[in-house]
């Protein structure tokens, strides 16, 4: 894993999208697998500047909540077709997502894990840092899972999104599993948001645990790890 360390989130957007932008001119009709969050929005306005670059580029999204609709403001898809498809015109047969709350949570996994196994691996993958070391939704456990699943989430998980901590339902995830993040070809992971000291502490100890999910990017061969140096 590169660590490089940035001044603040917009050197840290700047950098990002940079990395990618290097990369769609290499292969541009790259599958790109895309985290939400605060961390990437930057990154993806920068992008959104040289639009025409992406008019190949195939997005998947890479997680989603599992009990509010689709069109719910807080949903995945709402921030992947805001800050993504939306500013980088990428039209609905260069996206693949899935449901918030489909009838079979199993059928969902599977239709996804498909489609990643014919499609893929991922070109990148855009990670996000959880305050308690979880990548995407593959959070700290005593084990971790490989494939597309639905994921119990943490308390700081739900905690992060207020449509989900004031929802009725036990809150869960869907998300991409450790393999395909592993298999990815250069992954872009960023470290950027309050409450993070420990994790990243966590992190730079350099030992792999599932209680850490973040650390199993020791293992990868193509990660940035760009570092906003406020988080710190
Ligand atoms: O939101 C997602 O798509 C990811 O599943 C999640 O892992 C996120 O990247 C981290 O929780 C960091 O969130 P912030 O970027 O909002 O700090």
């Amino acid at each position: 894993m590169k660590i490089s360390y940035l001044e603040n989130y917009d050197s840290l957007s700047q950098y990002a999208a940079k990395l990618v932008m290097d990369e769609v001119q290499l292969k541009r009709d790259l599958l790109f697998c895309a985290a939400t969050g605060n961390s990437p929005t930057g990154m993806y306005a920068e992008m959104a500047k040289n639009k025409s670059l992406f008019d190949r580029m195939r997005v998947v999204k890479m997680d989603e909540w599992g009990i509010i609709p689709l069109s719910h403001p807080d949903s995945c898809e709402s921030y992947i077709k805001k800050h993504v498809l939306e500013p980088l015109e990428i039209p609905a047969e260069r996206y693949v997502g899935f449901d918030t709350a489909p009838e079979s949570v199993v059928a969902e996994c599977t239709r996804m894990q498909n489609f990643i196994s014919d499609q893929g691996p991922f070109d990148i993958c855009i990670l996000g840092l959880g305050k308690n070391a979880h990548i995407a939704f593959n959070e700290p456990a005593d084990f971790l899972q490989p494939y597309f699943h639905k994921a119990v989430l943490a308390p700081s998980t739900i905690q992060h999104d207020p449509a989900l901590s004031q929802g009725p339902e036990p809150a869960y995830g869907l998300c991409v599993g450790m393999k395909d993040i592993m298999q990815t070809r250069k992954v872009i992971f960023l470290i950027t948001g309050k409450g993070k000291q420990e994790a990243i502490q966590q992190i730079l100890e350099r030992k792999i645990s599932t209680q850490c999910p973040a650390s199993f990017l020791w293992l990868h061969s193509n990660v940035e790890c760009l570092v906003d140096k406020n988080s710190l």
